[in-house]
C-alpha cells in the first residue's frame, strides 16, 4: 500500500464528498438488513396463526400489511440512498482519475527529450490510460465495496449471532472459503486478461503501421506477407481470449455452489434446531436471506483484494514517471528580456545515452539580428547546436551565454518563448492548416497566417486547396508534400516573430528557387532576429554574415560566403560541387 499512498493528497482533496458517501453507504446497508427481519418477522406471525398461538387473522393481517409497508419503504430509501452513494464516491473516482491524468501529464510536458526517448510510446500512454484506469478502481468502487462488505458484515452478524449463535457460526464457514476462491480467480483472471490486453494493443499497433506503411507494402509486394502476419498475431489473439473466457465461466457457478452450499448449512442445522424447538421458522427465513445478501460482498473482499494489488502495482508505474526529477531545471524564476546576442564558448557535449561526443570544443559568437548559417557533414554535430540554444540539454564543458548571461541564468519559459524553431522533419498535427500555422501564436489574427504563409512561400498552394486554409491535414486529411510541409513549419515560426529563428535545414526539400525566395523573404523578416540556418547547401548560407562548417563536431572553417570561396576546403569544394550541378 505505500505507492498508494501517494493518492492520499486526493483523498483529503474530496473529504468532504466521501464522508458524505461513506455515510450513505453505512445508513443504506442499515435500511436493506430491515429487510430479512420483516420477513422472518411475517413467517413468524403466519406460523403462530397456523399453530393457534394467535387466533385474530386481522392482527395478523395488520401486522403482514405494516410489515410489507416497511418492506417497500426500506427498499426505496436504500435505493435512493444507493444512488447517491454511486454519485458520491464514483464521482470522486472520476475526479481523482482526471486529477492523475493531469499530475502525470505535466509531468510528461516538464521531462526531458532523453526521457522520451529511452521510453515507448506506447509505454507512456498505458501509465496515463490503463494504469490511472486501474487506480481510480481501487479510489472508487474497491472502497464503495469494502465499505459495503464491512458494514453488512458487521451489522448482519451481529444480528445473527443474537438470535441463533450456532448457526451463526456454520452459517458463515463457507464464506472465507468463497472470498479466498474468489481471490484467486480475480487474480488468474487478471493475469489472463492482461495478456489479452496485450496482445490487443500490439495487434491495434501492427495493424496501424502497416495502414501507414501502406504505400511502401503496396510497393514491394508485401500484401500476402502481411496478411499472413495478422492472421498468425490475431489467431494467437484469439486463443489467448478464448483462455480468459474459459475462467471467467467459473466466477459465476463458483458464487452460486458457495451460495447453495450455505444455505443447505443453513436448512440443515437450522431445521435440526427448528426440530429442537430452539429457533422458529422466521430464523431459519432470515438466514436464508442474510446468507444470500453476504454472499456477494463477502466475494468482493476477494476481488477488491486483488484490484488493490492491481492498482499497487499500476501506481508503482505512475510514481516511477512521477519521481524522475528534469535534470534542466530553471534557476531563474523571473522572466528575462531575451534581446537575442548568442555566444559559444569552447563547448563539449556528449549524449549520455550513446555516448557519442557530437560537439568538442565549439566557439562563435553573433550579435543579435544577424545571421548564422552552419553547414557541414551530416551528424557533424550542427542540429545539436540549435537544441542547445533552446536548452534542451545542459552542456558538458564550455558556456553558451544568451545576450552575455550564462544560459543556465535565463528563465527557460523566457528563452523558449523567444525561439522559434522549424525542426529537420516538419511535424504538423492532424488540424487545420490555420491551426497549425497558429501553433506560433496562439492569438493571431487571419491576416497575420496569411502574411506569415505568404513569407513561408505557400500560401499559393495552400489557397490550391478546396478549402484552403480550413484544408484538414493528417489521418483524417490531405497529405502535403515535404516541401509544404516545410514551408507551413516555417510560417508557424514567422508568426511567432520569436526574437531567435532557428531552421534545421528546413528547406531542404523546396527546390532552389523556392529557397532563394523564401531567403529574401526572411531577410526582411528577420531583419530584428538572430536566425541560425542548417543546411547542406551552399545556397542557403551564402546571404549569411558569418558562416562555420563543422566537421565530427568542431568547426572546421568560418568566415563570410565570399572569404570560405577563396579559401580550399570543405566550403570552396561544396560551392563547386552544388555550381556545377546547378548548371548541368
Ligand atoms: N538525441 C540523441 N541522442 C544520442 N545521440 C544523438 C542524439 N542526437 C544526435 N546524436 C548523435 O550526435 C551526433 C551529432 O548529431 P546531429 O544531429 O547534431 O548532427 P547533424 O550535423 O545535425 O546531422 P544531420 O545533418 O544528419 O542532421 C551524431 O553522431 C548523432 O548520432
Amino acid at each position: 500500500m505505500k505507492e498508494l499512498q501517494h493518492l492520499n493528497k486526493y483523498f483529503f482533496k474530496y473529504k468532504w464528498q466521501l464522508i458524505v458517501g461513506v455515510s450513505m453507504t453505512i445508513v443504506s446497508k442499515i435500511f436493506l438488513l430491515f429487510t430479512p427481519e420483516l420477513i422472518g418477522s411475517s413467517i413468524d406471525i403466519v406460523n403462530e396463526y397456523l399453530e393457534g398461538q394467535v387466533t385474530d387473522i386481522a392482527v395478523v393481517k395488520k401486522e403482514l400489511l405494516i410489515n410489507i409497508i416497511y418492506i417497500i419503504g426500506a427498499a426505496l430509501i436504500t435505493g435512493v440512498l444507493t444512488f447517491f452513494m454511486r454519485q458520491t464516491i464514483i464521482n470522486v473516482s472520476r475526479y481523482i482519475e482526471y486529477d492523475l491524468k493531469n499530475e502525470v501529464y505535466k509531468q510528461y510536458q516538464i521531462l526531458p527529450l532523453k526521457f522520451y526517448k529511452n521510453n515507448r510510446t506506447g509505454d507512456l500512454m498505458n501509465r496515463i490510460s490503463e494504469d490511472v484506469g486501474r487506480v481510480r478502481m481501487y479510489v472508487g468502487p474497491a472502497l464503495m465495496y469494502s465499505i459495503n462488505t464491512i458494514t453488512l458484515f458487521v451489522i448482519s452478524i451481529g444480528f445473527m449471532y443474537k438470535q441463533a449463535p450456532l448457526l451463526t457460526l456454520y452459517t458463515i464457514i463457507p464464506l472465507p472459503i468463497l472470498s479466498f476462491i474468489i481471490y484467486k480467480l480475480s487474480k488468474e483472471i487478471h493475469k489472463r486478461s492482461t495478456v489479452v490486453q496485450q496482445y490487443l494493443s500490439h495487434l491495434s499497433s501492427s495493424t496501424q503501421e502497416s495502414f501507414s506503411g501502406i504505400s511502401i507494402i503496396k510497393a514491394y509486394g508485401l500484401e500476402a506477407i502481411t496478411s499472413k502476419n495478422f492472421n498468425d498475431l490475431s489467431e494467437t489473439s484469439k486463443q489467448k481470449q478464448l483462455s480468459l473466457v474459459k475462467i471467467n465461466a467459473f466466477f459465476f457457478p463458483m458464487m452460486i455452489l458457495l451460495i447453495g452450499i450455505s444455505n443447505l448449512i443453513v436448512i440443515y442445522v437450522g431445521g435440526l434446531q427448528y426440530i429442537n424447538g430452539e429457533i422458529s421458522l422466521g430464523v431459519i427465513t432470515k438466514f436464508i436471506i442474510y446468507v444470500n445478501m453476504l454472499t456477494w460482498p463477502v466475494a468482493t473482499v476477494g476481488w477488491v483484494t486483488s484490484m488493490v494489488q492491481q492498482a499497487e502495482a499500476s501506481q508503482k508505474r505512475i510514481n516511477e514517471f512521477l519521481k524522475i526529477i528534469p535534470e534542466i531545471k530553471n534557476t531563474a524564476q523571473e522572466p528575462s528580456l531575451i534581446n537575442g546576442d548568442i555566444e559559444f564558448k569552447n563547448v563539449h557535449f556528449t549524449y549520455n545515452d550513446t555516448n557519442i561526443e557530437a560537439l568538442k570544443g565549439v566557439s562563435f559568437k553573433l550579435k543579435h539580428g544577424k545571421t548564422l548559417a552552419i553547414i557541414g557533414k551530416t551528424g557533424s554535430g550542427k542540429s545539436t547546436i540549435l537544441d542547445l540554444i533552446g536548452r534542451l540539454y545542459d552542456i558538458d564543458k564550455g558556456d553558451i551565454l544568451i545576450d552575455n548571461i550564462p544560459i543556465k541564468n535565463i528563465n527557460l519559459t523566457s528563452l523558449r518563448d523567444s525561439i522559434g524553431y522549424v525542426p529537420q522533419d516538419a511535424f504538423l498535427f492532424s488540424d487545420t492548416i490555420n491551426n497549425n500555422i497558429k501553433f506560433g501564436k496562439e492569438d493571431a489574427t487571419q491576416d497575420e497566417v496569411i502574411q506569415a504563409a505568404k513569407y513561408a512561400q505557400v500560401h499559393k498552394n495552400i489557397m490550391g486547396f478546396n478549402k484552403t486554409y480550413d484544408t484538414v491535414l493528417g489521418e483524417r486529411g490531405i497529405t502535403l508534400s515535404g516541401g509544404q510541409k516545410q514551408r507551413i513549419s516555417i510560417a508557424r515560426a514567422i508568426i511567432k516573430d520569436p526574437k531567435i529563428l532557428l531552421l534545421d535545414d528546413s528547406l531542404s526539400a523546396v527546390d532552389t528557387e523556392t529557397e532563394e525566395k523564401i531567403l529574401k523573404h526572411l531577410q526582411n523578416v528577420a531583419k530584428d532576429k538572430t536566425t541560425i540556418i542548417v543546411s547542406h547547401r551552399v545556397s542557403s548560407a551564402k546571404n549569411a554574415d558569418q558562416i562555420i562548417v563543422l566537421d565530427d563536431g568542431k568547426i572546421m572553417q568560418s568566415g563570410s560566403h565570399e572569404t570560405l570561396i577563396d579559401t580550399d576546403g570543405y566550403y570552396k569544394n561544396l560551392y563547386l560541387k552544388q555550381l556545377s550541378e546547378s548548371a548541368k
